[in-house]
């Protein structure tokens, strides 16, 4: 018995069979061999096993590679087959039909038990296995095998099968004409459909389709960048509001003084410049969430996967990367799930270009001090400031997929695996579990900035601090951070970094929000108490930075690894400090590279 992982195999296997089974390994492997006895109408009784569920005959898991070895009597110490039972699942043909054909072309008597009829009829599918068999050219025979039905039509056809042999021999097809056959053989045996079936399968004819699909995913994601502007705009207006009303609530309560200026400056312009970013993380969220529970974002996966394959990874790397845009952490640990070592190494040496939640105040807060939001394209509906956060995440994307092209041609060298996955039925996203995700991603975010941030900014507002600064001399200047600041300012003032960004680099390894709040509370700790404007942090940004360093600083979080949690999970997961080191040490070097390229090209461009 073959056929695609959970198409029923071992339910029919166990009805056939009943209780006439042993269970044995096969010669030389740990894969489980499952094998009974078979009463046939007449009588005599034959060997029925059950194989591992596989997608493919050219596929790699020790599993499939059994499966493989058996139906094509490979394997030393096992008979070859004489009938091939395929079994399929029909609520899931179009997926099943791609190994089936594969299986049959192989010019082995074969039966195909179209299993699962049950659930077809419930999605509103009545099938018409005439039509299929005709179109494979070996008899079709539909069961259900939790309920029994079909087994004596299917042990007749099973005894049947080796007088008849293959109806007519088969051209033998690619995997891509596979697919498409399978596609119109599932379409041309349905009789008749509901109205939502059909609504599901139209929808993935547009929503996979290789020209369309991908075209669709963009368009999606180009909403979901506008949206996390447009709809976070007045919220995050708001946030700022009640963060400057509460730092001049604390001004005017208490005496001027360094405690004073601790609280107002250190951790509430700091902690309050990250915290403002709340709506946007639960917009983007929100989208994430939504795309995820409608059963789209496996679609995507599925889009992806030609893309991955382009650059030496298999699908399997599509999930922990896409985890790995809210933070790399979960990603890099999702990365388990990936046999390939190299396939493995190389999705996590990749993961931190995907980005991050964390990366997204960074971004924001340049874009709203820099780019205007003006309209542009056609129409005018789409929003430069969506754009630019757009461009950002693929910039990333494309990195990614670069690196992990040169990786698997050097470091990492290896053959890419194709995968194949089912595709959950499209459904409606259910209110509690979107509010429940939504208040968990938040909750993270708020605990990050009272925490984390928290300390870090406090810590910043000490060096800023300390040494005070003579009367009349600029306190940054004379602190230990701006000591510290002006050493390394050396090294990124090639790239268009000033010293308040060469500041704000190192509190920032924490986590690449810190880079925010460090640089409103520098900025806070500069400017004079009375300026009204001091903790609008767009505006301090505005007055001292030109538009070519704000560029080179997004493409330097583009790709710099400033994140020690994603330092620390690499060296658990990968059992050493060498693949740390060397992502630390290749993110660092492009980061430096495209800043640089950056800066140096608006200059040229005169922005
Ligand atoms: N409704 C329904 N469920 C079925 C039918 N056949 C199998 N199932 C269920 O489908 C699930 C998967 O069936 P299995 O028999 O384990 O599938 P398999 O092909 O052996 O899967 P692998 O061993 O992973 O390759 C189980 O929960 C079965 O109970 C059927 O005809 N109708
Ligand atoms: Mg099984």
């Amino acid at each position: 018995m073959v056929g695609n992982p959970n198409a029923g195999k071992s339910a029919l296997f166990n009805a056939l069979t009943g209780a006439r089974q042993k269970i044995a390994n096969y010669p030389g492997v740990t894969v489980e061999r499952k094998s009974g006895r078979l009463a046939l109408p007449d009588g005599a009784s034959v060997e029925l096993t059950d194989l591992p569920g596989s997608y493919g005959l050219d596929a790699t898991s020790p599993d499939e590679e059994v499966t493989r070895r058996v139906i094509l009597g490979e394997l030393s110490g096992v008979d070859a087959p004489d009938v091939l039972v395929v079994v399929l699942d029909a609520s899931n043909l179009e997926q099943h039909l791609v190994f089936a054909q594969e299986v049959i072309a192989l010019g082995k008597p074969c039966v195909v038990a179209l299993n699962m009829v049950d659930l077809a009829e419930r999605d509103g599918l009545v099938l018409d296995p005439t039509a299929l068999e005709s179109a494979l050219g070996v008899p079709v025979i539909p069961t259900v095998a939790v309920r029994r039905r079909g087994l004596a039509e299917l042990t007749a056809a099973i005894a049947a099968a080796p007088a008849q042999g293959p109806a007519h021999p088969r051209a033998k097809l690619d995997e891509v004409e596979r697919r498409m056959e399978a596609r119109a053989m599932a379409e041309a045996m349905i009789i008749s459909e509901s109205v939502k079936h059909r609504l599901h399968s139209r929808a993935d004819e547009l929503l996979l389709n290789p020209w369309l699909g991908p075209v669709f995913l963009l368009g999606l994601l180009f909403i979901v960048f506008q949206a996390v502007f447009a709809w976070a705009a007045p919220l995050q207006d708001g946030l700022e509001g009640l963060v400057g009303l509460l730092i001049d609530a604390v001004k005017g309560a208490m005496p001027a003084g360094l405690l004073r200026d601790f609280i107002t400056d250190g951790a509430l312009a700091g902690v309050g410049a990250v915290v403002v970013f709340l709506p946007q993380i639960i917009i983007l969220f929100f989208f994430i969430l939504v795309l995820e529970a409608t059963g789209y974002m496996a679609r995507a996966a599925f889009i992806m996967d030609r893309m991955m394959a382009g650059v030496g990874l298999s699908g399997r790397s599509f999930i922990p990367l896409l985890s790995s845009f809210a933070c790399a952490v979960p990603g890099i640990m999702a990365t388990r799930s990936i046999t390939d070592p190299k396939d493995r190494l190389t999705t996590i040496l990749i993961a931190p270009l995907m980005t991050c939640s964390a990366r997204l105040p960074v971004y924001a807060v340049i874009i709203a001090a820099f780019i205007p939001n003006r309209p542009v394209g056609p129409g005018g509906v789409i929003g430069l400031q969506g754009l630019v956060l757009l461009g950002l995440y693929v910039a990333g994307i494309v990195g990614a997929m670069v690196v992990a092209l040169v990786l698997r041609r050097s470091v990492t060298k290896g053959a890419a695996s194709g995968f194949i996955m089912e595709m959950p039925k499209y459904q409606l996203p259910r209110l509690r579990d979107l509010g429940l995700g939504l208040f968990q991603r938040a909750w993270i975010f708020l605990r990050r900035a009272g925490t984390m941030i928290f300390h870090v900014t406090i810590i910043l507002w000490l060096l800023l601090n300390f040494p005070r600064a003579e009367v009349g001399k600029d306190q940054v200047d004379a602190s230990f951070a701006g000591h510290i600041a002006n050493g390394l300012a050396v090294l990124v003032e090639p790239i268009g970094f000033n010293r308040d960004i060469a500041l704000a680099l190192i509190p920032s390894m924490a986590a690449r929000e810190v880079a925010v709040a460090s640089l409103a509370t520098t900025y806070a700790v500069a400017s004079d108490d009375e300026d009204a404007t001091a903790h609008q942090l767009a505006s301090q940004l505005k007055t001292h930075w030109s538009l070519p360093t704000a560029l080179a600083f997004l493409a330097w979080f583009v790709f710099a690894p400033q994140c020690i949690s994603t330092i620390a999970v690499t060296r658990r997961e990968t059992n050493g400090w060498k693949w740390p080191a060397f992502m630390l040490a290749y993110l660092f070097g492009l980061a430096y590279v495209f800043a640089g390229i950056t800066y140096w090209a608006a200059l040229a461009l005169g922005l």
